[in-house]
């Protein structure tokens, strides 16, 4: 998007702004947590886009080769990460940190190796560590995520996976002497590291995974080895050619006993040439539908040796001579995974569709077309019912995902800190919750932005709209971390547990429902708290019907595996079902909990919220009339409600999204700018094309004319 000046802002987004009945800068702050924090966050984007090497967004990169966009996601991958690191010595957040960096420093690492004293190390650094992850996804979620990161990196960042994966695997399983260590060099970027977990063979079942890692008492060491083909790793960003290091999960054998997966930590290339190591098989994956700055890798391991400590071993152990200590909780080394998938609601989902609807509502709001009445002015096409259809249910969403994403990352810090305890107890049901929410809301999101992109017509479907991009960004979240069917499994696995619970303990609190909803048989009235029944209703119904379900295949004789495959679509209805009534509840909490809200924005978002749950159970019609209390002779009433919440939302949509506070270079798009001004954008895009530097293309001279001339 080009920073050019245009002169005043477009009339009719002017006259929009003047009808906003609310405060929006209130809005903004309750979304993002308070005043300070919106102060933090502007803060944050200027420092790192006042710099020219990373603010050059008129640079349009869409027409350099793929190679040309290696090397210039990895230039500014650096200046950005020397960027943070000076941001973090300005904000003087890094005192954790430097805990890390005294403590390699104070030489904890003894003769070369990395299994280090334990003598300095005490449980309140252990608590530091948890306060350093904390800060680090605060600090640089709008950096890595959605919002700075993908204004300055609009392809993906080769480093994403070193910060997002590595170091939070670190902090889940290293020991507090290979956090030392790993982390200080990690965050120093004294080395660059991926997560290498999924295989050519296998990304979902990773009990599946072929790559061994056998111990070798003798040497003390691990021998990793690529057996099949099938084996090799293959997708983990930044692994093609830009990681040294990675953190590799393998089956881990010792004394011929496999123990199932674990992870170690692998140097892939040389420290000073780069060049891969030895039995080190090392590529990029190639082209993708989208995220083509994340260098993606394949690697192979043909009998490469590692010290012992480079097991993380704060799980399980394997001591020298081979034993094998177990872990507390087999899952625990899955942990990295869903801290991923909660970073994922907010940092791609929520963001990324906070921009497709700031972009496709702006340009609404702008653009005239057809004749509503004869000879009347062009109506702006924001006034079409349709178009409010298509655009105010993606508002609502994009501001239901942004509420439950702060529950869950304050439930993930919680359950954190109970682990670290010892205490496994609410962790099944932070999986659920992080499976389910990490699915509904980046399919939700990648549907909303695609009809964001439809909404613009012709001119959403140019590389300049940004919609291209934020796509995806998005689409990829669909299936990394965790494939969404897959999820939505895990999550109804859970719910199928706690259906059996119902009549003999206690529910965790996000299920509570499961024992009450399926009693409650009142008549309809329009009104949210209706709603929200008729959503845990609904939920609750499924559930049964899955759960019954499968008891019926298991009666017939069914093994227990197949009556689950038979019950699985129902399964994962019931999966997506409980979150989105999740999502209503918490998005009513919010409305109702807050209590200095002004009447303006409470009536906006109550709005807002009907209009979540009226859209959706106008579209799941069928699974409403049958588990909750909605009956046919309803359906009118909703879909007159909905009409309603069309018509009262209208006035203020550009106020709302003006609220979501997504800054001009973070839209980076020539239908979204603030000011409006489309056509002067569109036209100055366009003519970054270099086809446009020379009237004639040498094309003509070499091909065209020599065929026009043969066929005179
Ligand atoms: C600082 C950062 C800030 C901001 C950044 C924001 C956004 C990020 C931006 C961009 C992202 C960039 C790059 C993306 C990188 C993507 C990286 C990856 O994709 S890494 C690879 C991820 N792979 C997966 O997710 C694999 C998915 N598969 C699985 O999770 C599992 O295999 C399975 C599907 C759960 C099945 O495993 P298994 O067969 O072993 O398990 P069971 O089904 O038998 O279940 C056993 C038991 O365990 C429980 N369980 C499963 N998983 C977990 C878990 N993770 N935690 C806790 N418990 C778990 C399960 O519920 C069962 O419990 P039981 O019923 O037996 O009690
Ligand atoms: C952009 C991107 C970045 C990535 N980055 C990394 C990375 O940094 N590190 C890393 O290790 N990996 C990474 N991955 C890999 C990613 O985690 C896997 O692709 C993902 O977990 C899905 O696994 P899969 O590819 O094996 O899909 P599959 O499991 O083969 O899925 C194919 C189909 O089979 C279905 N299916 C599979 N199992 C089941 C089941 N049990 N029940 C019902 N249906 C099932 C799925 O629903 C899907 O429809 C990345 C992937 C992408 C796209």
């Amino acid at each position: 998007m080009n920073k050019k000046s245009y002169g005043k802002v477009n009339e009719d987004l002017d006259k929009e702004r003047k009808k906003c009945t609310f405060n929006t800068t209130e809005l903004t702050h309750l979304i993002e947590g308070g005043e300070e924090k919106t102060k933090e966050r502007r803060e944050l984007e200027d420092f790192f886009l006042s710099d020219p090497e990373l603010n050059d967004i008129g640079a349009a990169g869409e027409y350099t080769s793929h190679v040309e966009k290696y090397q210039e996601a990895i230039r500014k991958s650096c200046i950005l990460f020397k960027k943070i690191q000076d941001w973090q010595s300005y904000k003087n957040c890094g005192s954790s940190v430097d805990m890390y960096q005294s403590q390699s420093s104070n030489n904890l690492v003894n003769n070369n190796s990395k299994q280090v004293s334990n003598d300095s190390v005490t449980e309140n650094e252990l608590a530091k560590n948890k306060q350093y992850m904390v800060n680090i996804y605060l600090e640089y979620r709008s950096i890595l995520g959605g919002t700075l990161g993908s204004a300055i990196m609009k392809d993906g960042m080769p480093f994403v996976v070193h910060y997002v994966m590595f170091i939070p695997a670190l902090v889940g399983q290293g020991t507090l002497q290979q956090q030392a260590y790993w982390i200080s060099r990690a965050w120093n970027c004294e080395i660059i590291c991926t997560y290498a977990q999924t295989e050519l063979g296998h990304g979902t079942f990773i009990r599946g995974l072929e790559t061994t890692s056998t111990y070798d008492p003798a040497t003390e060491e691990f021998v990793l080895h690529s057996p099949t083909l099938t084996s090799y790793k293959w997708w983990p960003g930044g692994l093609g050619h830009t990681a040294n290091y990675a953190l590799v999960m393998a089956q881990l054998y010792t004394n011929g006993v496999c123990h199932g997966i674990h992870p170690f930590v692998v140097q892939l290339r040389d420290e000073e040439t780069h060049m891969p190591m030895p039995g080190i098989k090392i590529g990029e994956i190639g082209a993708k539908l989208g995220m083509n700055g994340t260098n993606n890798g394949y690697l192979g391991f043909d009998h490469v040796r590692i010290p012992r400590d480079q097991m993380l071993m704060k799980n399980a152990q394997v001591l020298k001579d081979g034993t094998y200590q177990k872990s507390p909780g087999d899952k625990l080394a899955y942990g990295t995974m869903i801290f991923v998938r909660v970073a994922v609601v907010r940092g791609v989902a929520a963001s990324y569709l906070a921009k497709a609807v700031t972009i496709a509502t702006r340009y609404s709001a702008v653009r005239r077309q057809s004749e509503l009445k004869p000879g009347a002015r062009e109506p702006q096409i924001l006034d079409y019912r349709t178009q409010q259809y298509k655009l105010f249910p993606a508002i609502a969403t994009s501001i239901a995902m942004f509420f439950s994403a702060k529950w869950l990352w304050d439930i993930y810090n919680t359950v954190t800190h109970e682990l670290d305890e010892g205490r496994l107890e609410q962790l099944p049901e932070l999986h659920a919750m992080a499976c389910c929410l990490k699915a509904v809301c980046t399919a939700d999101a990648a549907v909303a932005i695609e009809e964001c992109r439809r909404s613009c017509g012709g001119h959403g479907y140019m590389t300049c709209s940004n919609f291209p991009a934020t796509y995806g960004m998005v689409t990829a979240a669909e299936t990394y971390e965790g494939e969404n069917t897959v999820l939505y499994l895990q999550t109804a696995r859970y719910l199928v547990k706690c259906w059996h619970l119902t009549k003999s303990s206690e529910l965790p609190a996000t299920v509570q429902y499961l024992r009450k909803a399926t009693s409650r048989r009142k008549p309809w009235i329009n009104s949210l708290h209706c709603l929200a029944e008729a959503f845990e209703q609904v939920a609750a119904g499924l559930v049964e019907v899955s759960a019954s379900k499968i008891d019926v295949c298991s009666k017939k004789g069914m093994a227990p595996e197949d009556a689950w495959n038979s019950a699985a679509i129902q399964l994962v209805e019931s999966a997506e079902a409980h979150c989105r009534s999740f999502k209503l509840n918490t998005f009513i909490n919010v409305i109702e909990t807050n209590r200095d809200l002004s009447p303006e924005l409470r009536k906006v978002l109550t709005q807002l919220c009907e209009l979540y749950a009226v859209f959706w159970v106008l579209k799941k019609v069928g699974n409403f009339l049958m588990y909750s209390n909605i009956r046919k002779e309803d359906v009118k009433s909703l879909q007159d409600w909905q009409y309603a919440l069309l018509i009262s939302i209208r006035p203020n949509t550009v106020g709302i999204v003006d609220s979501l506070g997504v800054g001009e270079e973070i839209l980076g798009s020539a239908l979204g700018a603030w000011d409006g001004k489309v056509y002067e954008r569109l036209f100055d895009a366009s003519n970054e094309s270099p086809l446009n530097k020379k009237p004639v293309d040498d094309s003509f001279h070499k091909y065209m004319k020599p065929f026009l001339k043969s066929n005179l």
